[in-house]
């Protein structure tokens, strides 16, 4: 499911209406009847509702949404709140055809009139404003937002709640607070973001027919869903062996923070890397050695039970994940430097692992294989050299820029995790839930990124499905066997096996 920017949504619409001759009245009946066959899920003939009409195309949406719903028998109100001759094109169409049926509406005056009609509607549809929002709220719109958030009725926004702007790094002041949202043919952007994602309330994207033409380009951008796992991820050849399914390498752990490393390397094999081999001090192998009894070791020189050096380490491996539980320290810079000359295999950089790559990051454009940094924000702002706050803003910009100038894979973790590819690619997940905002769900992350790097699958897929199995594993044990309160990270890995044979084979 394509994700798009207002730009990529006009641009597909003139593209409709210039190339296609799907013109916008077209577009706009489409719309809004798409919309209200949406709503009818949500209401009954009982309800009172209220459609708040706007002076734009979100507006038309409006009048659309009101016939069809009157045709269908249910209660419904219009307010139209700009004067009737600003109300223009194919709004004006739509309110014609609107009249032409025989129905009325009332006009806004001051904010009384809001008060009036909404008085005993128990559902207020929003069509205000769409895309086309631009700065914070003008009269009466500063006025009419607040009163509709204090209303006790359910709110459903007509493609985004009116006041979000579609795109990232826009600040707002107001916008309606939704109860649900029913997105127009592909999301925008801030259906992903977290300050302006809540405003939505649950989503849902209904299609209108545009043509999918211009979104193919190579700089996509979309949500990667099951039906995308369920196309890419590779059987199990019959033939295969071990070697056949990756032959992975952590390098890890520090006597400190022994639990890292073996999470990653259970999680590795359990996600269905064939052969597992840990490089870590010799203390922690003694600890891993009965939890991750499949896995081989090899010791590493330490120092105050640190990792010191990766010397003993031949790279013959297809895949090598590094950082999780290692510690900070000098060394740190150094050792991963050497992984990073040395390996001719994806290598993937977690945890502590980020905070020693900021100095040899220019270095990293020259590897061969590919590089994969899988940062939560505050790692990510650290190599950015940016606040937090910055870069969640912005975090599709940040991520492709990064990206790309650095040639590097970048899983930015979060809410919605973002996959982005060297060349720009990027892939929202939202599967997961806030039961993973826990200590560990990262290093098991980490783990199934590993394991899903040694499939004969693309790097861009194989995060993506590794994000996705991640994320449904958390919802799957959420949704039964566990809540968002005592789903540990070691549940993760045990749960795996419930998303692979149900999930993915139903
Ligand atoms: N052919 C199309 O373009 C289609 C558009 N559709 C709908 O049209 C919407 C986009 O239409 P528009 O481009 O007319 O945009 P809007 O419907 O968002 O309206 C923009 C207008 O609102 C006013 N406005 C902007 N910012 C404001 C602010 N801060 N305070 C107060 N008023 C403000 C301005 O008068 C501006 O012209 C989409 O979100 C979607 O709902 C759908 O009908 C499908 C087809
Ligand atoms: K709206």
């Amino acid at each position: 499911m394509h994700i798009v920017t207002a730009k990529e949504m006009y641009d597909t619409d003139r593209y409709a209406m210039e190339e296609m001759g799907l013109q916008g009245h077209m577009l706009m009946e489409n719309a809004g009847r798409a919309v209200a066959t949406e709503i009818e899920k949500h209401v009954s003939l009982k309800d009172q509702i209220l459609i708040l009409v706007g002076k734009g195309n979100n507006g038309g949406d409006g009048f659309v949404i009101a016939r069809t719903l009157l045709q269908r028998g249910y209660s419904v109100e219009v307010l139209q709140i700009p004067n009737d001759e600003d109300i223009q094109g194919d709004a004006l169409t739509h309110r014609k055809i609107y009249e032409a049926f025989g129905y009325g509406y009332h006009t806004f005056e001051d904010l009384n009139s809001l008060i009036t009609f909404s008085s005993g509607k128990n559902v207020i549809i929003d069509a205000l404003l769409g895309i086309g929002v631009k700065g914070p709220l003008r009269s009466p719109y500063d006025e009419i937002v607040p009163y509709v958030n204090q209303l006790d009725a359910k709110v459903i926004s007509v493609d985004l709640p009116s006041g979000i702007p579609a795109d990232e790094g826009i600040s707002f002041e107001e916008a309606i607070q939704s109860n649900f949202t029913i997105v127009i043919q592909y999301p925008k952007v801030s259906a992903f973001l977290q300050h302006t994602a809540p405003f939505y309330g649950e989503w849902k994207a209904v299609d209108i027919g545009l043509p999918d033409h211009l979104l193919g380009k190579p700089e996509s951008c979309g949500v990667w869903t099951k039906e995308d796992v369920v196309a890419s991820l590779p059987e199990r050849e019959p033939f295969s062996h071990k070697g056949s399914h990756g032959k992975g390498l952590v390098i890890g752990g520090a006597l400190q923070m022994p639990g890292s490393v073996t999470m990653t390397s259970r999680a590795a094999l359990r996600a269905g890397a064939g052969l597992l081999t840990v490089a870590t001090v010799k203390d922690v192998i003694s600890i891993l050695a009965s939890s991750v009894t499949e896995a081989t070791f090899i010791a590493l020189e330490e120092q105050a039970g640190k990792i010191n050096s990766v010397d003993g380490i031949e790279f013959s491996y297809d895949g090598v994940a590094i950082g999780m539980g290692m510690g900070r320290h000098p060394e740190g810079e150094e050792l991963l430097r050497e992984v990073l000359k040395q390996a001719e295999s994806p290598v993937l950089i977690d945890a502590d692992g980020l905070y020693a790559l900021k100095a040899y990051l220019p270095h990293v454009t020259s590897r061969s294989s590919p590089t994969i940094l899988t940062p939560h924000p505050g790692e990510m702002a650290h190599l950015l050299g940016v606040e937090v706050p910055e870069l969640l803003e912005k975090p599709f910009q940040y991520s492709r820029q990064f990206a790309s100038r650095y040639g590097v894979y970048v899983v930015l973790k979060g809410a919605f995790t973002l996959v982005t590819t060297p060349k720009g690619n990027q892939w929202v997940h939202t599967t997961g839930n806030v039961g993973l905002a826990k200590g560990g769900s990262g290093d098991v992350l980490a783990g199934m990124l590993l394991a899903m790097t040694m499939q004969p699958q693309s790097i861009e897929e194989a995060l993506n499905n590794g994000v996705w199995l991640h994320g449904s594993t958390a919802d799957l044990l959420t949704e039964d066997t566990h809540s968002t309160y005592d789903l540990l990270a070691t549940d993760l890995i045990d749960g795996l096996s419930k998303t692979y044979r149900t999930h993915l084979s139903e």
